[in-house]
């Protein structure tokens, strides 16, 4: 008896917190209805309850037309029936009533539809300012999060209005629906009662239908989003030329077909379990309209009420049945709605997801003992075996430091760490002896500029693909044009911005009708805007890969005083590159395995000495090619073939 109880209160207690849980969610989604267009969301909700008012309001005007005239038959009378006012009066308002709510209509929707347009828009840069708030990159890598994403794109983010809409109509269908009783009491006082056990399993498939479906839309995100991928794969610019070569097209037709197909399927059966007892529900509802209409004919055959009445009661009786179907249909939906609310919720409202000091510290400037990673330990979530596991490494200020070891050694996710994308699972990055996680992170990043591996090709202007890397300072720059062509030049890209129709302003990229650039061109408009910033830490992460030997060899003279001033990290695998740094790490099992300069892991003999004298040979034959020389590299007879 006692587990009973607190089996009962237990429920009460989770019921009550789902509740509140679901009104804080329904207030959040009307609210961004309400904060995207008040004064529309108002006009929908006035124009809702006019349009839910007029049903039950032309019942009684016809049952009064029809009485008015039903009064004057036979037809002799007619003219003067016409004559009478109550008559054209019932006549006028049932018109008046009939016009209102054909007028209404449109006028509704097209006020649904602005709601509707500028809530999407509104969510959109709601969900883009809580984008900007995330700092690291593990959430954008996390396909949990990228379902609420999706949700939030698709479903929910008109669910402010829907809310809005379905509870109104429902409420008002509600209340209609009593106000259509009152009539048919009069009838008999059993028939609302009748009617309405009629009619409730009708309503109970509608709800059923509609909240089993909501469920399975949710559970059928991450399937909605593989089909977006292999689309985007199928008709993207991306994939364009690969599908096409390997012959990937038919292949892929068929993946996308066969998900498609079994995604539908599984909606498809559903659809049909719960519509075949869907419409026996209807069929027993239609049965019981049948019987008011039959009782009230007998009625009125027996004299027992007007003509009038008579079209009352069946007018009546058919609302109230099409009223119980659109009512299961729309209180079904807000489940639905409901559905896809704490992904809207888990979006919008989505912590830090680094941890923020509560006194963060300003970016030091200048840095006076460097970067330092301390017993680094990191792992990507989902796998066991850590990428970095004990790592320790001091990078002194203005010193060039490059990081190498073999693909997958953990290069790019030990500058991740550096750049505060992730934080470690144990250890420290310190910045001048402080925890990097003291500082703030909007000016600490202020201080770093980076080229990535997989480098972004904004298809804006080419001064927007150099000043991309400085819109901190944009306005303060009155010599912004010179200041971008100087880090053009820095970067090799001076002859590439001379040879574009308009210089800096020329549009890049296809999809705009713009200049399509080549990779190692597109890569130096990145390192141009890495050479952009004004930052202490410039991370290079295989910078000239896609450069040209000539254009790396210029950049290698001129290394020394491109990262003047500032502490370098270059991530290569270059060793023509990875030359130009003064000092050389080698990663290997997650830890660093050799640190020296150039001659000093030479002279080392070992893992390095040994890729640099495999690549070397294979560069001095591209260099000659290209008109250096091993000279001009400074390579001594000893390290060549
Ligand atoms: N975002 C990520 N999520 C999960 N695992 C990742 C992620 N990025 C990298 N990894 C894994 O971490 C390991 C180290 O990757 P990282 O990119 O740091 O290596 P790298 O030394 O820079 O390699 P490469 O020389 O090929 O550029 C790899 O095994 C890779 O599969």
């Amino acid at each position: 008896m006692g587990a009973d109880r607190t089996s009962e209160d237990e429920k009460t207690v989770s019921l009550r917190r789902r509740l509140a849980d679901d009104l804080r969610l329904g207030r959040l989604a009307v609210g961004l209805a309400w904060r995207a267009s008040p004064k529309a969301l108002v006009g929908v909700a006035v124009l809702l309850c006019a349009q839910a008012a007029l049903t039950p309001l032309q019942l009684v005007l016809a049952r009064e037309v029809v009485n008015a005239v039903a009064r004057h038959t036979p037809a002799a009378h007619l003219a003067a029936a016409q004559s009478e006012v109550p008559l054209v009066g019932w006549i006028a308002a049932m018109a008046a009533t009939l016009g209102l709510g054909t007028l209404l209509e449109p006028f509704s929707r097209t006020c649904q539809s602005l709601v509707g347009d500028r809530l999407v828009g509104f969510v959109t840069g709601e969900l883009v300012r809580a984008a900007n708030r995330w700092q690291g990159l593990a959430r954008f890598e996390d396909p949990t999060f990228a379902d609420d994403l999706e949700r939030v794109s698709n479903q929910a983010a008109r669910s402010g209005l829907d809310l809005m809409a379905y509870g109104t109509r429902a409420v008002l269908m509600a209340v209609s629906l009593m106000a259509l009783c009152v009539p048919l009491i009069r009838l008999s006082p059993l028939v609302p009662f009748l009617l309405a056990a009629a009619c409730l399993p009708l309503l109970a498939r509608q709800f059923d239908f509609q909240t089993t479906m909501g469920s399975k839309l949710y559970l059928l995100t991450p399937q909605a989003r593989t089909l977006t991928y292999s689309r985007d794969v199928m008709v993207g610019t991306d994939g364009a030329a690969d599908v096409r070569l390997f012959g990937l097209g038919a292949f892929f037709r068929r993946r996308y077909d066969d998900a498609f197909a079994s995604s539908v399927a599984e909606l498809n059966r559903l659809r049909w379990r719960l519509t075949l007892p869907m419409c026996a529900s209807a069929g027993l509802a239609a049965a019981a309209v049948g019987g008011v209409f039959g009782y009230a004919t007998w009625q009125v055959a027996t004299g027992r009420g007007s003509v009038g009445d008579l079209v009352l009661y069946g007018g009546t009786s058919a609302a109230v049945l099409s009223t119980v179907a659109s009512l299961g249909f729309h209180i079904g939906f807000l489940p639905m709605v409901f559905a896809f609310l704490p992904s809207l919720d888990r979006v919008l409202n989505a912590p830090p997801d680094l941890p923020e000091s509560p006194d963060p510290l300003p970016a030091p400037r200048p840095i006076r003992t460097g970067i330092v990673f301390e017993d680094v330990r990191f792992g990507y979530p989902g796998r066991d075996e850590p990428v970095l596991d004990g790592l320790s490494l001091h990078l002194r200020p203005g010193e060039s430091c490059a990081l190498v070891g073999p693909n997958g050694s953990g290069k790019t996710t030990l500058v991740k760490l550096l750049l505060r994308l992730y934080d470690p699972i144990a250890g420290r990055v310190l910045l001048d002896g402080r925890d990097l996680r003291d500082y703030d992170l909007t000016d600490l990043r202020r201080e770093l500029g980076v080229l990535f591996q997989d480098f972004v090709r904004y298809e804006f202007t080419a001064g927007d693909n150099i000043g991309f890397g400085d819109v901190a300072s944009p306005d303060r720059r009155e010599d912004r044009r010179s200041h971008l062509l100087a880090a053009a030049e820095r970067a090799g890209a001076a002859d590439l911005l001379d040879r574009l129709p308009d210089g800096l302003d020329t549009q890049l990229g296809l999809s705009f009708g713009g200049r399509e650039l080549s990779g190692g061109e597109w890569q130096k408009l990145a390192l141009a805007r890495a050479f952009a910033r004004d930052c202490q830490v410039l991370v290079l992460d295989e910078p000239t890969a896609s450069l040209d030997t000539r254009t790396e060899y210029d950049i290698f003279q001129r290394f020394a005083q491109l990262t003047k001033g500032r502490t370098a990290v270059l991530v290569s695998h270059r060793f023509s590159t990875v030359r130009m740094a003064d000092r050389i790490v080698v990663l290997r099992a997650g830890r660093v395995a050799e640190d020296g300069t150039h001659e000093e892991l030479m002279a080392a003999e070992g893992e390095y000495a040994r890729m640099y004298r495999t690549q070397a040979a294979q560069y001095l034959d591209d260099l000659e090619d290209s008109g250096g020389g091993a000279a001009d590299l400074d390579i001594p007879s000893g390290e060549r073939r």
